[in-house]
């Protein structure tokens, strides 16, 4: 498994840089992949030079394109294959995979689905251009793969009870002087998670936040989001109330990353809300592994905790992992006219209790 995640890790780097890769399911043929995003005219001729590879969306992005209406045996979170037409050149694959270009470029198609000769391969691509911050479309079934991985070694690259701490030091903060950091890694996934360990345990069940990165809202102090004083008030939230640990989760975007998350915020712009922006990218709503936040606490030695959030999705994500919360403590903020409509959405489409 070893070596299977190392070139997990040489596939991710592959797809970043706009070379082809193949995923190998059992049962299945190897799909060669070339991502949309970061390939160019010249390698698209190299990956398909006879015109016989198709085109991977997102069941989400099919949808807005108004694809999967065609394919009876599409279902929801499959992905859609179709045909690579004449008309499909590099410029109208990437139309069809950006939709910060759908404005620009409204007349697509016509579109023809197939079954995807490799289903399991298809899914599993979709999953890793996450991974790679990608935007989840690929041409495929072409030649020249750099590298060939399965399913499972994805899987296992990803792999939350792989989480380890590796360091742990004071760290006084302002509104809690007595905390400790404690990092975490696994072998292979870049995101170093860390959590803030505020005060002395009590015997009592920690209160604790999961705070999912917000580079905008964290360092940049946007407006657009609740994150930056949420983050600070549950410092105060927890000290005050004695003891508690701060998740500060790597899963920025809600796990689509930063710059996905910059593609959502361009289509807040033209007018979509954060869900919609989401599903027109071709990514779930929210994309984040409670695993992960399970695993940290687990090896803080705490499995009954109080949570913070408004977000009883967050609440579900964490007892699935095996945690018990045993209350769930209310986490507002005051809204501000840049933020009133991301969190109106919340309340509204994703049963945030606001
Ligand atoms: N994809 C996407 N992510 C966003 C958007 N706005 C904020 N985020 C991300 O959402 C995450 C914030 O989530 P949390 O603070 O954990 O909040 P929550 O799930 O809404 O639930 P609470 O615990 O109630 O705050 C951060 O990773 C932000 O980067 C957006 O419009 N699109
Ligand atoms: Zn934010």
């Amino acid at each position: 498994m070893l070596s299977e995640t190392r070139d997990v890790a040489r596939a991710i780097d592959a797809l970043r840089r706009g070379w082809a890769i193949a995923i190998a399911a059992p049962g299945e043929t190897a799909l060669t992949l070339l991502p949309i995003e970061t390939a160019d005219a010249e390698r698209l001729a190299r990956f398909d030079p006879v015109g016989q590879a198709h085109i991977l969306l997102s069941f989400g992005r099919a949808e807005t394109l108004r694809i999967v209406n065609q394919r009876a045996a599409a279902e929801p979170d499959q992905p859609v294959s179709i045909r690579r037409e004449a008309w499909t050149d590099f410029a109208a694959a990437t139309a069809l995979a950006d939709p910060q270009l759908d404005l620009a470029t409204p007349m697509k198609g016509p579109f023809r689905g197939i079954d995807s000769p490799a289903p399991l391969a298809a899914a599993a691509a979709l999953r890793l251009a996450r991974v790679a911050g990608l935007l989840p479309a690929f041409f495929a079934g072409g030649t020249g793969a750099e590298v060939t991985i399965t399913p499972a070694a994805i899987d296992a690259h990803e792999d939350a009870n792989r989480l380890a701490i590796v360091a742990r030091a004071k760290l006084p903060v302002a509104g809690a002087e007595q905390s400790e950091i404690v990092a975490f890694r696994t072998p292979d996934a870049a995101g170093e998670h860390v959590a803030l360990v505020i005060g002395q345990p009590d015997g009592r069940p920690p209160l604790v936040r999961l705070h999912s990165e917000c580079l905008t809202g964290d360092v940049l102090g946007s407006l657009k989001c609740d994150c930056g004083p949420q983050l600070h008030a549950a410092i105060h939230a927890i000290s005050h109330a004695n003891w508690g640990i701060l998740l500060y989760l790597r899963q920025e975007g809600r796990g689509i990353g930063l710059v996905n998350k910059l593609r959502a915020y361009a289509l807040q712009d033209q007018g979509f809300d954060t869900v919609d922006a989401n599903t027109r990218l071709g990514f779930a709503i929210d994309a984040r592994d409670f695993g992960v936040a399970g695993r940290m606490l687990s090896l803080l030695g705490q499995r009954q905790i109080r949570l913070l959030t408004n977000n009883p999705a967050k609440v579900a994500g964490l007892e699935a992992t095996g945690i018990t919360v045993v209350e769930r403590v209310a986490h507002h903020l005051p809204p501000n006219p840049h933020n009133e409509r991301y969190l109106a959405t919340k309340r509204d489409r994703t049963g945030h209790q606001l």
